[in-house]
């Protein structure tokens, strides 16, 4: 921090504002360049949060926040932590979308790297212009499926910022040992491609060979700067994202997000859900509606939360179904991926069915769990929904598509259709919902839950790798949380206010299970916890 003058004013890590003391402006030689007053951080956070409220949109907030955090992180988070529910939607799901979508309108300074391919010659280069040295957690994306929108390009670039800003404010990681990446590879979006605002390489997407050899210089250049780094993968097309999850990650400190992250989330809501719908996961047919690659994480975890349960693999996989914009997944479908073929019902199963779209399985089937992860907004139809709560008393049911456009169906629909019955979580955040004067929280059953405890957990006890154990224990961690497991009508998922406690917590028990799995230094479960809860950054100015 030897930073004095000007470039300590402008240093956005490590600004204080107008709450430099005058001390310290003396020390510092910054009299002068402040108005005489001293504030201190909460009168800050009071101006800040009066200026944020009188933006006429989600989106001009959401531009107000991201440019407060590029003059002052400290005073960014600070603001954050006191109002947490509302201020995620703006600077996460859905409002992250909308500025993804505007992202090159709404530029104002850059963040992180751009690693184009233009510069694949330099790729070392660009990785050693990185803005801070130290880097903990990388989130990278490449822009082809951001959320439920498609290929923004460049404009992706949203959501890792989106991202790491909540490793910091849930999960305790230090702002400064953060790095947003986004991989310009081009861009099939004709609409951004012939934007003359676009600011990312006006190019269609390189093809596959070209594409994997720039991911593997990446890679590459990664492993050579930043050794120890956990590289988060988010936002990938499915296509793409399995491949580079398989190749990397027995090789690196490395997860993807939307496998993963996304399974771990589900199945701690489902652990709830399954709880208060007085049968266990085994005992349930499972209906999975999109057959990506979060739709496949999710069921993965099922899978093998049903084995542990006493099911064995083909009893497991013969109560899960899968339906994608063609219909269900058949073993007689020749378009099938490796990882959707574990999940294809045999063809004879459904002969004599009238059809094999989702409402003909929910038709068929004694379905007590309805899923969605296929962008497919109102796909959860009231027909379908009635159906199924004829079936059973209380249907679990998550839209989890973001953004709140690509939903399957709302939650106050989902109460109205099932007279309050439905065991309701959300991919994004939605209204509470009334019923008999009462309002009930939703759960927002999104990977936030989830990827911030793995970074903390992985940066304070040093892994080295991200186990499949490591996100079981991520998820049941979660799941035992679940205010619903002592009151039925408590939500799935704990409050945002309790989600940092209960990140340490995750994180605790992450740490734990790497050490079993021998991909982190030996500690004891005490030091583990110490070293979680000490290794924290907070939103103080020091
Ligand atoms: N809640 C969360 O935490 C979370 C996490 C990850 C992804 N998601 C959301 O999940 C969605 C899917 O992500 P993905 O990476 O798997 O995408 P993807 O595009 O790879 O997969 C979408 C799947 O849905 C199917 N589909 C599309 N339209 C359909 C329709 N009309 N009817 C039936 N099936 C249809 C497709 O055939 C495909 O199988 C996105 O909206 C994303 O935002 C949510
Ligand atoms: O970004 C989110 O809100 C969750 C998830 O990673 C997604 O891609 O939808
Ligand atoms: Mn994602």
């Amino acid at each position: 921090m030897a930073h004095k003058g000007r470039a300590r004013l402008f240093d956005a890590l490590t600004t204080k504002g107008t709450a430099f003391t005058h001390e310290e402006r003396r020390e510092l030689g910054l009299l002068g360049l402040l108005p005489i007053a001293e504030k201190t951080i909460d009168e800050q956070v009071e101006h800040t949060y009066h200026e944020f409220s009188t933006r006429r949109d989600d989106l001009d907030k959401h531009i107000y926040l991201r440019a407060l955090q590029d003059r002052n992180e400290t005073l960014f988070y600070r603001l954050l932590s006191e109002h947490i529910e509302e201020m995620m939607p703006i600077v996460y799901t859905p409002t992250v979308g909308e500025a993804c979508q505007r992202f090159s309108e709404i530029y104002r300074r850059p963040r992180g790297l751009f690693v184009a391919y233009p510069d694949r010659a330099e790729l070392r280069e660009v990785l050693r212009n990185r803005p801070e040295r130290e880097v903990d957690v990388i989130v990278v994306t490449d822009g082809q499926r951001i959320l439920g929108l498609g290929d923004q390009g460049i404009g992706g670039m949203g959501i890792p910022i989106g991202k790491l800003s909540l490793y910091t404010l849930i999960g305790g990681i230090d702002p400064a040992r953060t790095l947003p990446i986004v991989l310009d590879v081009g861009t099939d979006n004709v609409e951004r491609r012939e934007d003359p605002q676009y600011l990312g390489w006006r190019h269609r997407r390189i093809g596959d060979d070209e594409y994997y050899a720039f991911v593997e210089e990446f890679v590459a250049a990664v492993r050579e700067e930043l050794p120890d780094v956990l590289l988060q993968w988010e936002d990938f097309a499915t296509t793409h994202a399995l491949p580079i999850l398989d190749r990397y990650r027995d090789r690196l400190l490395t997860f993807n997000d939307d496998i993963q992250g996304t399974a771990a989330v589900a199945l701690g809501a489902l652990h709830g859900a399954a709880q208060t719908a007085g049968r266990p996961l085994s005992e349930q047919q499972v209906v999975m509606l999109g057959a990506g690659s979060a739709g496949i994480g999710v069921l993965e975890m099922i899978r093998q939360e049903m084995v542990s349960q006493g099911l064995s693999d083909a009893e497991a996989a013969s109560r899960i179904w899968v339906v994608d914009i063609k219909g269900l997944l058949t073993d007689d479908r020749t378009d099938l991926s490796d990882g959707q073929r574990r999940f294809a019902q045999p063809a004879a199963r459904v002969e004599g069915w009238a059809g094999v779209q989702l409402a003909d399985v929910v038709h068929q089937v004694d379905v007590g769990v309805l899923l969605g992860l296929s962008t497919a907004a109102g796909a959860f139809t009231e027909e379908i929904v009635r159906e199924l709560a004829g079936k059973t008393d209380r249907p679990i049911i998550f839209p989890l598509s973001n953004p709140t456009s690509r939903a399957e169906a709302h939650p106050h629909e989902l109460d109205e259709w099932t007279d309050g019955r439905a065991l309701v979580a959300t991919g994004s955040p939605f209204a509470p919902v009334e019923r008999n004067g009462k309002k009930r929280r939703v759960a927002q059953c999104n990977n936030v839950y989830i990827f911030p405890a793995i970074g903390l957990a992985v940066t304070a006890a040093r892994a080295t790798r991200v186990t499949n154990e490591m996100m079981r224990v991520a998820a049941k961690t979660l799941g035992e949380a679940s205010p619903a497991l002592s009151d039925p009508d408590e939500p799935l998922l704990p409050a945002w206010e309790d989600v940092p406690e209960i990140a340490t917590r995750i994180a605790t028990a992450v740490a734990v299970q790497a050490v079993k799995d021998g991909v982190a230094p030996e500690r004891s479960d005490d030091e583990l916890a110490q070293l979680i809860r000490e290794s924290r950054w907070k939103p103080e100015y020091r």
